[in-house]
């Protein structure tokens, strides 16, 4: 029994020849005066020994080890008023570690202090740094906002920089969100780096990463157990911890020292718990590296729904205190990003040798059909750049090649073996991304490591981490989880463009689907599904719709099989970019921010903004319908043009903003020039007045014929605009259907993709705009007051990389 005092300490247990049981491992900190206790899992200490020690790193600087030897399950080590003892045939040994190991551990011990000491006198020098400029950058923060508003720039999303201390980005356009995530990494940093995110967190790795290692070294880890030791927590939270600042109060939470240390430390005065600490990771143990892989990703590239998830999903995850990255295309010249000076080459557009030699010997046919492929497309090998930023916690690498250029507008334009060449490069380069780019001056490795890869564009990944990697004892801990936004777009083919993908030919079965008109055709979709470990849709209402032959796009069956793997998690929104209060594009042309508390002045100030902006009438008392979307045949833009001749009959303005189907949007046109005094009809992608029209609207209709989640009606309902829709896939989950009685609900729903329906739904909208202002009101009210954010769907996601991980 070894008496320990009242100083804190670090309990571990270990098994066999490992020092440290990385996932299983039990760890248990606090006062021995209380009773702490570890509960090792049956695993950790079934049929084998297992060693506990004590690691104090206290004032009493005292050591104490102790062994006990468990062949039952349940071991536990029980602390109580300063002694440990060993329950269920443990074995107190006593203490066992020699003089010699004690002297070590003392050592090292020493050698963290003197860390410590280091790393406070840092924290203190930038403290004082940021307090002297904090007075600065209000100034320059009111400058910025008097700057974006009279911003005229075509680009809806660039604002001019404020060239305020965020001092990378002087002199050149910046997205405001960036100004804005600067701002808040100044002001929320506690090392109160001045030099914008990406240099901070440079700052922080750079002596971080020598920190971490030698931490690691002084509790005898190895670094790599020292980085998955802390889990996927930043540089500056290891930092943190290891100074010794980090109030842990989950016991699963771990840290390399996990020991807690006084918040003032007496030598240089610093109180750190008044300082911007950051919390513990809501993750807890299960702090992951996770990659997003997208084809697109907002603000920089978006066409859609999965531009925003791309941009907004990985924030919400990196709250929860993950360590992620985003890995997308680099379309153009981004200004954030920087090069990393990493280079390499992939193969793109046809065969790889060992292919080759394995079709050779199967088949001479085959060998030869490859070989006639082959003189067709030249196999090449591309060079790669990647590009690197951090924002808002989140690394964005971005892949250059000259394949990507100039199709930010036009991300799955060309011919299919254009777009499956630029698709197999993307998904190639993002798949090593781990090993390679080093992200705040460390790679994030592949183990305890998740890529959620986004529909078809991105379902090669899946494949080809199980083809070229874990096939071959490569990334063996790596997890994939493919994410479906829409199944209508697959990636399909001819059975021959398999030879465009270079997998070796015992993987054609994966991609080959039979058609019941087509006949046999090779899928991407189909292949990324059956490969990855988890899949995932973005509502529940879809996720049981793509089980159907009607939903499922001829995919419904390989769904069904792996129906075990899938699940549906409703999309969040980025309450930053859509939030009356805050949005940026509502500063400017006699737009106003407004919140619940204001709604009943701002968004009648919106509305005549935007009738103003679009030269309609400017009438308070007539409500605006508004539809934003792509024109196309799923948003069912055809049962608004056949509704027209009705709604032009009301005392209804009706806004439309899309691209797409030519055929539609001349028909915009058409009816803009038609209806000239009630109908607008913008034909272009414009996120500025895509948020404009959000506001100023009082309606949205979404008559979509299938809609996986839908971010539109989310949107629409933070900004007090009550969304009508058909009621399918995800716009079934969102929207409730208004109650009179019970005053309840947030739009009004129709059950078929049908004018008429649409009409009825939105003649009961039109009644209760025109007659009922308090329900109304109420409409309003119950929808700004939901929490829409990601937080509650990056914790389902978490659960699901939890999942794949212990997949295997
Ligand atoms: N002309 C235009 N100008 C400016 N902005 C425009 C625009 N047209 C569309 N947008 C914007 O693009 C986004 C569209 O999001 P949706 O979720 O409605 O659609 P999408 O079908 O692309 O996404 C797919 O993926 C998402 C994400 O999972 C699912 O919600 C959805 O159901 C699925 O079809 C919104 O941010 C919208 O404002």
């Amino acid at each position: 029994m070894a008496s320990l005092g009242s100083l804190p300490f670090l309990l571990e247990v270990s098994r066999g020849s490992n020092s440290v049981l990385l996932q299983n491992r039990a760890v248990c900190r606090g006062w021995p005066s209380a009773a702490a206790f570890c509960r090792a899992s049956s695993t950790d200490v079934d049929g084998g020994a297992c060693k506990v020690r004590f690691l104090r790193v206290g004032k009493g600087e005292i050591l104490v080890g102790l062994s006990l030897v468990s062949g039952k399950k349940g071991l536990r080590a029980i602390g109580k008023g300063g002694s440990f003892e060993g329950e269920e045939g443990g074995d107190d040994g006593g203490i066992n570690d020699g003089d010699n190991a004690l002297q070590a551990t003392a050592d090292k011990r020493e050698k963290l202090r003197a860390m410590r000491r280091k790393l406070l006198q840092k924290i203190v020098e930038r403290r004082n740094l940021v307090s002297s400029l904090t007075n600065s950058e209000v100034k320059e923060e009111e400058n910025m906002v008097s700057y974006t508003m009279s911003d005229k720039t075509s680009n809806p999303n660039l604002s001019p920089s404020s060239g305020g201390p965020a001092g990378r980005y002087k002199d050149r356009p910046v997205s405001d969100s960036f100004s804005q995530s600067n701002e808040a990494m100044i002001s929320d940093t506690p090392s109160g780096s001045v030099n914008g995110s990406f240099l901070n967190k440079e700052m922080e790795s750079g002596s971080s990463t020598r920190v971490e290692q030698e931490v690691a070294d002084a509790v005898g880890l190895t670094r790599e157990a020292s980085l998955e030791t802390a889990g996927s927590k930043t540089a500056s939270q290891v930092l943190l911890e290891s100074s010794g600042t980090y109030d842990v109060k989950d016991v699963n939470l771990e840290d390399p020292l996990g020991a807690k240390l006084d918040s003032t430390d007496v030598e240089h005065g610093v109180n750190l718990e008044e300082g911007n600490m950051e919390p513990p990771p809501l993750a807890g143990a299960n702090v992951m590296n996770v990659i997003v892989v997208a084809a697109e990703c907002a603000p920089w590239s978006k066409t859609g729904g999965l531009g925003d998830v791309a941009g907004a999903l990985p924030k919400a995850l990196a709250r929860r205190g993950h360590r992620v990255m985003v890995v997308a295309p680099r379309y153009r010249n981004y200004a954030e990003p920087h090069d990393t000076g990493v280079r390499k080459c992939y193969k793109v557009n046809g065969q790889v040798c060992g292919c080759y030699i394995i079709c050779s010997l199967t088949s001479r046919t085959r060998y030869m059909f490859n070989f006639i492929v082959s003189m067709l497309f030249a196999v090449q090998d591309m060079e790669v750049i990647y590009f690197q930023a951090y924002i808002d916690g989140v690394d964005f690498v971005f892949i250059d090649n000259s394949l990507f250029h100039h199709h930010e507008n036009n991300i799955y334009g060309g011919d299919r073996l254009e777009i499956l060449k630029r698709m197999v490069l993307f998904c190639k380069a993002a798949v090593e991304v781990p090993w390679h780019v080093p992200c705040g001056g460390v790679c994030y490795g592949d183990g305890n490591l998740v890529f959620i890869a986004n529909d078809w564009h991105t379902a090669l990944l899946p494949v080809y981490l199980k083809a070229y990697y874990r096939d071959n004892g490569l990334m063996k801990f790596a997890r994939s989880v493919l994410v479906i936004h829409n199944i209508a777009h697959q990636g399909r083919g001819p059975v021959g463009d398999f030879f465009h993908i270079d997998l070796p030919d015992y993987y054609m079965d994966l991609f080959k689907l039979h058609d019941p008109i087509g006949g046999d055709h090779f899928n991407i979709f189909a292949a990324g599904l059956k490969t990855a470990d988890r899949v995932v849709t973005v509502s529940h209402g879809y996720a049981w719709e793509l089980k159907t032959s009607e939903g499922g796009w001829g995919l419904h069956e390989i769904i069904n099989q792996n129906h075990w793997k899938f699940q549906g998690i409703v999309n969040g929104i980025d309450t930053k970019e859509w939030n009356p209060e805050f949005d940026v594009q509502l500063r400017s042309d006699g737009y106003t921010n407004y919140s619940l508390a204001t709604l009943q002045t701002g968004k009648p100030q919106c509305k005549a903004a935007l009738q103003q902006e679009l030269g309609l009438p400017v009438r308070d008392n007539v409500p605006i319908l508004a539809f934003i979307g792509r024109l196309d045949h799923q948003k069912g833009v055809d049962l608004i043009a056949e509704a027209i001749p009705w709604i032009v009959g009301q005392d209804v303005q009706l806004v439309m903003l899309g691209t797409g189907r030519p055929d539609l949007e001349d028909m915009l046109r058409r009816f803009e020039s038609q209806y000239h005094d009630k109908v607008r009809g913008w034909v272009g992608f414009s996120v500025k007045m895509a948020h404009r029209i959000t506001a100023g609207a009082d309606i949205l209709l979404m008559p979509s014929r299938f809609e996986p989640c839908g971010l539109n009606q989310l949107y629409a309902m933070m900004y007090g605009t009550i969304p009508v829709v058909h009621a399918v896939g995800g716009l079934r989950d969102t929207v409730i259907q208004f109650d009179p009685y019970k005053e309840s609900g947030y739009g009004w729903t129709f059950d078929r993709a049908e004018a008429h329906k649409l009409k009825d739904a939105l003649g009961n909208c039109l009644n209760t705009y025109w007659n009922y202002k308090e329900s109304w009101r109420g409409l309003q009210i119950r929808g700004m007051m939901q929490d829409l954010s990601w937080d509650n769907a990056a914790q389902r996601y978490e659960e699901v990389l939890v999942a794949a991980k212990y997949q295997w």
